[in-house]
């Protein structure tokens, strides 16, 4: 089996999905975001204010080589690892990607008291209205896409669960 690569907007539901998912399929679960804070030492708040983003950007794209390397795994990535042509070629050659999504309301109210997210800071909902904009089309590419608004977890789970069986049935490993 192929890693599952999560992909969305930030508060789509990557970290918390990701870990049921691979709990219910007894594989791996390994969040690019944690794996970058534990490598550096640092909160992402600290990295983004400490480096910038740039520098955030490039250690991304070495640890998700590292990851999706590793193989047989559910990698959860952080919303902006699609910004980047080179990574979006990586998670489609070494895993089978799920986007997630949700409406930019429901965005809104899960993420509106966050603090742990750098591009949210200075007003959670103005911030999210303006780069789901910026971001348009950037989820797309996946072949595996996933309501998340109103959902339960396990409706998720299950959701991604039966989608990736029929894909894998039908050829793709
Ligand atoms: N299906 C869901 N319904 C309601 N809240 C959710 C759902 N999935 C995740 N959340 C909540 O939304 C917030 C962001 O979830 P998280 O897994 O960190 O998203 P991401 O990794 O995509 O940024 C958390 O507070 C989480 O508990
Ligand atoms: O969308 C983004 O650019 C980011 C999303 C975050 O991850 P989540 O999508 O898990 O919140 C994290 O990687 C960082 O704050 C940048
Ligand atoms: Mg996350």
């Amino acid at each position: 089996m192929k890693n599952l690569v999560l992909v969305g907007f930030m508060g789509t539901g990557k970290t918390t999905v990701g870990a049921a998912l691979a709990a219910s399929m007894g594989m791996k679960h390994t969040d690019l975001d944690d794996a970058i804070v534990e490598s550096e030492g640092r909160s992402i708040p600290e990295i983004f204010t400490d480096q910038g983003e740039a520098y955030f950007r490039d250690v991304e794209t070495k640890r998700l080589a590292q990851l999706l390397a590793a193989g047989h795994q559910v990698l959860t990535t952080g919303g902006g690892a699609v910004l980047r042509k080179q990574n979006v070629e990586m998670m489609m050659e070494h895993g089978i990607v799920i986007t997630l999504y949700a409406t930019e309301e429901e965005l809104i109210k899960r993420l509106e008291n966050d603090t742990g997210r750098p591009l949210l800071a200075g007003g959670v909902a103005t911030r999210v209205k303006t780069l789901m904009a910026e971001r348009a089309g950037v989820y797309d590419f996946a072949p595996i896409q996933v309501d998340t608004t109103g959902k339960s977890l396990s409706d998720i789970v299950m959701e991604i669960t039966s989608q990736v069986v029929e894909r894998t049935q039908d050829g793709e490993q």
